[in-house]
């Protein structure tokens, strides 16, 4: 069973005094909100080959939506199930490194439960997303390859 091999490297002070100094308290105000929130997602981005995965096949699945002209709520559907992936993926890595900051490497049954359950979470979603996948880009997909499959036999 692999223990965190993939922690990565962090550093162990502030960016800055300021940074520090202002890290304990609610950030002052909405553009400090959006800039910790983001820098949550560019770290999963950086650091999670899976959520960097799952942002490729996002973004192919709201390609097809526009190039299949699929309707507007079965194009809301996809955009929903993309981002229900990506959101479960940040949960993963955020669990993952609360634990880690918990026990760090050493073993606990309850690390494992807390791992094992964030990425069952994101293997659900997934799973659903390939479902939605399949019934609303099938029927669109399948009307234009059908032709082709059918001048090759
Ligand atoms: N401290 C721990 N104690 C017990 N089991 C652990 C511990 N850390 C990890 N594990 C087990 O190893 C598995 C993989 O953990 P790891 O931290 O490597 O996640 P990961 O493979 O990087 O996950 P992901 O692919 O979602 O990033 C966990 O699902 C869990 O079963």
């Amino acid at each position: 069973m692999s223990m965190s091999p993939n922690v990565p490297k962090l550093p162990s002070e502030a960016e800055s005094p300021s940074q520090e100094r202002d890290s304990w308290q609610v950030a002052p105000n909405l553009f400090s909100s959006f800039k910790y929130a983001w820098s949550g997602i560019t770290y999963a981005f950086q650091t999670q080959r899976n959520f960097r995965i799952h942002s490729g096949i996002g973004l192919i699945a709201l390609t097809l939506s526009i190039l299949l002209r699929v309707s507007p709520v079965e194009a809301a559907i996809v955009a929903l199930t993309v981002a229900a992936v990506m959101v479960m993926e940040i949960l993963n890595t955020a669990l993952e490194s609360l634990v880690d900051l918990t026990v760090g490497q050493t073993y606990h049954q309850l690390a494992k439960v807390v791992k094992d359950c964030a990425a069952g979470a994101v293997l659900l979603a997934a799973v659903a997303a390939i479902l939605v996948a399949a019934l609303i880009f099938g029927p669109p997909l399948w009307g234009l390859l059908r032709p082709y499959l059918a001048s090759l036999v």
